[in-house]
């Protein structure tokens, strides 16, 4: 069965739901806007033990990203990687700053699976 593109709806998370959802994300660091109300995304960073298994890590979420149209901002360096996810196309409308969607959270969590899988 091939994998198909399914692009999955996503809503913005605010309030308790927000909070809920982010507490699981241990590993990654929120940024809030000045009101420390709205998360506008989340970050993490990692060092892979060396330079083919940092690529084996960044084909996977490229491939997951592709699968789910959904992409984390990705920037890295040698074994280094740093990933950004935030949503722009949330429901309701938001500003053109993105915030955090559930579809984010559900991709950080499918990130670190690959990160936990013992290949660091
Ligand atoms: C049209 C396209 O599906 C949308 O622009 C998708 C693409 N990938 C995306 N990736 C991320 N991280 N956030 C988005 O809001 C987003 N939107």
């Amino acid at each position: 069965m091939h994998n198909k593109i399914v692009k999955i709806a996503s809503s913005a998370l605010t309030g308790g739901k927000l909070l809920e959802k982010l507490k699981p994300l241990v590993h990654w660091e929120a940024q809030w806007d000045a009101s420390r109300t709205k998360c506008l995304g989340i970050t993490r960073e990692v060092t892979f033990k060396d330079y083919e298994t940092t690529w084996a890590f960044l084909t996977r979420v490229s491939m997951r990203s592709h699968l789910w149209g959904h992409h984390p901002l990705i920037h890295t360096s040698y074994t280094w990687v740093k990933l950004e996810l935030r949503t722009h196309d949330t429901e309701p409308k938001d500003t053109d700053k993105g915030q955090l969607s559930d579809i984010d959270v559900r991709m950080a969590k499918r990130i670190d699976s690959y990160i936990d899988d013992g290949t660091r």
